[in-house]
């Protein structure tokens, strides 16, 4: 369980905002910081990790206290359990991928951890490869294990799969899903990406101005029940297909497919030919059967 408790002025272009966050994260399960750009999601992430200050608050991780203001307490990052990755993947390029996860392994690191995470991942055959020679998915695979080698209580993703290609990110995000289903490591994730959140997330913190405007399942947010039917298009369905915890479900609208993101509500008795609505909701699309 972490608690947050924190405030800390935002310098916007033209405004300030203050971020303010009081909330509690349940353990060993993804939570997706979703918001719109500049909402101070990064910024949460970085205190958390010990590399901004807040002017106030707490944080406790699973009983320990990383951060007290109050009592002028604030662990530095490298006495705070966590691994980070960000969007780039910040490999030492000089290093080989098995150079990399030693190093972050440390003097005492576990080569067999080690060796677990390359085979979880698939990169058992590239120890020997330098970053230059791997594509941005595999460097990313191995920015991901490198950040589990020290085995931390708290995995930090700050949109870690945004740079990569579709095919590739969702790749990836089923990887993902697998190796926290495996290592029941507590992640917070930072992502604008709807169908990622679906996929991934169990927890949802909705952040806009820095404040917390909702948190809960995913599917409260996205899912039909909130539809707001600012733009509306019908369509056919082709096909649903389960992806990880979630579906993709084919829509055919005029001559173009469409790919939606649903979760299991959302396709209940949904089937190929069956007429829906499609609807633009929360920054991405979502659909709802017609007629029932
Ligand atoms: N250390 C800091 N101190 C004060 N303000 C900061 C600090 N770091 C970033 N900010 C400001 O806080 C605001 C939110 O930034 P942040 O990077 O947290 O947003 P975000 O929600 O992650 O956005 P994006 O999705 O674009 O990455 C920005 O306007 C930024 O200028």
């Amino acid at each position: 369980m972490i608690r947050i408790n924190i405030t800390k002025q935002l310098r916007l272009a033209h405004e300030n905002t203050q971020l303010s966050i009081g909330t509690t994260i349940p353990s060993n399960t993804i939570t997706a910081i979703y918001g719109p750009s500049g909402a101070g999601k990064t910024t949460l992430l970085k205190i958390l990790a010990g590399l901004v200050q807040p002017e106030q608050g707490a944080v406790e991780v699973n009983g320990r206290i990383w951060l007290d203001t109050a009592r002028r307490v604030c662990l530095p990052p490298q006495q705070r359990s966590i691994g980070f990755v960000f969007q780039e993947y910040a490999l030492f390029p000089h290093m080989t991928v098995q150079q990399n996860l030693q190093f972050a392994a440390g003097k005492n690191g576990d080569k067999s951890y080690i060796d677990k995470l390359l085979h979880l991942v698939k990169m058992e055959a590239f120890i020997h490869a330098k970053p230059s020679q791997l594509s941005g998915g595999q460097q990313q695979r191995i920015a991901l294990i490198r950040a589990l080698v020290r085995k931390p209580q708290l995995l930090l993703l700050d949109e870690p799969l945004s740079a990569l290609d579709d095919a590739m990110r969702h790749e990836l995000r089923t990887e993902l899903y697998h190796i926290q289903q495996q290592l029941q490591i507590t992640t917070l994730l930072v992502s604008h990406d709807i169908s990622e959140v679906y996929t991934l997330a169990s927890n949802l913190i909705h952040l806009e101005h820095g404040k917390v405007v909702f948190q809960g399942e995913p599917q409260q947010l996205f899912g039909a029940a909130s539809l707001s039917s600012t733009l509306q298009l019908t369509g056919e369905v082709l096909q649903v297909i389960p992806d990880g915890a979630i579906y993709t479900v084919e829509v055919l609208t005029g001559k173009n497919i469409i790919r939606v993101t649903a979760g299991e509500h959302d396709i209940a008795k949904l089937q190929t030919g069956d007429k829906v609505c499609l609807f633009v909701k929360a920054y991405t699309i979502a659909l709802k059967k017609m007629n029932g």
